[in-house]
């Protein structure tokens, strides 16, 4: 049996960020994939979707000037677009695995099952580690209707071809808000159906009434309180029954319900490794679950933190301090901001106002403090009216959460961070010189 100092069950976000380290810091390394190094944000999440965004934000930014700067309106070409997306998409396995490889990890390719507490399988062979860190991820959650077998999910929707005429997207959280932005600035006409009253919960339900905005704009047919019960195939496409009535027919269907732990397809039956009722592996302040030597990390754990990569990479690279006994201390993690990538985009991190307040003080106490775009030549420039930003404050006077609309929220927000996580008065923000003329300028000087 081979035997590791740390062995990874996956190669996304929550692996390579610690393995790395890790090998470069001595220790001998396994990370076992068993389809694409990098995981769900390199090939077919995160990466995918921001480059078939970003030629619609540029369009419409430069729409947004048309007649004060631009004289000519830009088409995107779908299958160009696409084309590129897979050029660069398509190179990312690789450069993940080679990285891996010239910092020192051994890496293998196949899918890994648990044989007991300290062995893992793959082809065949038996592998140990002292620490074994189960970072598997999600696949998408499937809806179990009548006429499932006509859903699609983003996987597939990042690999479209063509763009369909006509495209329905279940859900109303991330991955559904952000294909919706997507395929509405393609051309398709977009329906969503969504379960809850709103869009995106947990996100600031003002700049959430602006993107929604923005989605019907496009032509976005948006049914609330609707849950599907059966697709069928017709002569002239596929028609969803709800639970409110029958819809037109159309091209293609996107499950986008969230997402489903992989921890089930581990042969975790094999080991004492205890999952929570959905099926996340549990653990503990330090990321480990109940089996001391086997860890989690990522997507595929029960943290209490959003399911995104900059969480999975810092839970990777805080195991990476534990292994290598820099730290022995538990896991605490830093304001966590969230990002949704529509046009405009909607950022924001920590307390958010209560109430419909946007300057004053609100029913916590805390100091509302808005700043429009008329504050940002830059965005006047670029004749970005809808955009603004909501400053929260406690009542010490520190800034414990905002949130932007605009085209360059999730910037905005990374700019405030800093501020809020390092609990900086007036005299501590004085002591930065941000370049000018930048965003990070013109934000910063009004916090
Ligand atoms: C469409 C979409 C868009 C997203 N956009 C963003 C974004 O813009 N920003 C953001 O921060 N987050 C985004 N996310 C979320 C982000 O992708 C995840 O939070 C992140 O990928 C989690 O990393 P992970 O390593 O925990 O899991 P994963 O990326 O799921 O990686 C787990 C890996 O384990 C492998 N694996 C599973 N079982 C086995 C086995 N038995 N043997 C071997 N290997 C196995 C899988 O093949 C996979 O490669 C997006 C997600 C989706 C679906
Ligand atoms: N920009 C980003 O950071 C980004 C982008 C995309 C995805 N992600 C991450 O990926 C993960 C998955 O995103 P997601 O949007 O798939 O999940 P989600 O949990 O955010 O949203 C799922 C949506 O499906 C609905 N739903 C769930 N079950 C349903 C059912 N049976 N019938 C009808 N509706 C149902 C929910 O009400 C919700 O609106 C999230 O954790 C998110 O953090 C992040």
């Amino acid at each position: 049996m081979e035997k590791y100092d740390v062995l990874f069950i996956g190669a996304g976000q929550a692996a390579w960020n610690g393995a790395i380290p890790m090998a470069q810091k001595g220790l001998r390394v396994l990370v076992i994939e068993k389809d694409k190094f990098g995981g769900v944000c390199s090939n077919r999440g995160c990466n995918a979707k921001i480059l078939l965004d970003r030629p619609f934000l540029l369009k419409h930014i430069t729409d947004q000037m048309q007649g004060r700067v631009f004289e000519n309106q830009l088409t995107v070409n779908w299958a160009d677009l696409m084309a590129v997306k897979q050029q660069v998409i398509g190179a990312q396995d690789a450069n993940n695995r080679n990285k891996l490889i010239r910092n020192g990890v051994t890496v293998i390719r196949g899918e890994a099952k648990f044989i007991d507490n300290q062995t893992v399988q793959v082809h065949d062979t038996d592998y140990t580690a002292d620490k074994i860190v189960i970072a598997a991820g999600t696949r998408p959650h499937q809806l179990t209707i009548v006429g499932n077998e006509y859903l699609h999910f983003s996987d597939d929707f990042l690999d479209l071809p063509e763009m369909p005429t006509r495209l329905t997207l279940i859900g109303g959280g991330l991955v559904a808000t952000e294909l919706a932005s997507i395929s509405a600035e393609a051309g398709a006409k977009v329906t969503m159906i969504v379960r809850d009253a709103q869009l995106l919960k947990g996100f600031y339900e003002k700049y959430v009434t602006t993107v929604t905005a923005a989605l019907q704009a496009l032509g976005v047919e948006i049914l609330y309180q609707t849950t599907p019960s059966k697709i069928d195939q017709t002569d002239d496409g596929l028609v969803i029954t709800t639970n409110n009535q029958q819809l037109s027919p159309v091209d293609y269907i996107v499950d986008a319900t969230g997402r489903t732990s992989n921890a089930d397809q581990l042969g975790l039956e094999n080991t004492d490794v205890i999952c929570d009722e959905n099926g996340w592996v549990k653990v503990n302040a330090y990321l480990q679950t109940n089996v001391p030597q086997i860890y989690a990390t990522g997507d595929v754990t029960n943290h209490q933190q959003p399911d995104i990569t900059p969480v999975a990479a810092f839970e990777s690279k805080y195991l990476g301090h534990v292994f290598t006994h820099e730290i022995d201390t538990p896991i605490v993690y830093p304001i966590v901001p969230r990002v949704v990538f529509t046009i405009p985009r909607l950022a924001q991190f920590g307390v958010m106002p209560v109430g419909t307040i946007s300057d004053g003080v609100d029913e916590n106490g805390h100091t509302i403090k808005q700043l429009p775009s008329q504050n940002d030549w830059f965005k006047l420039i670029q004749n970005e009216t809808a955009s603004e930003i909501t400053l929260v404050y406690d009542q010490a006077g520190y800034l414990i959460g905002a949130a932007a609309v605009g085209y360059a929220a999730e910037d905005e927000i990374n700019g405030l961070l800093p501020y809020a996580q390092l609990k900086m008065d007036r005299q501590a923000m004085d002591q930065f010189v941000w370049l000018f003329p930048t965003l990070q300028y013109m934000t910063s000087r009004n916090v």
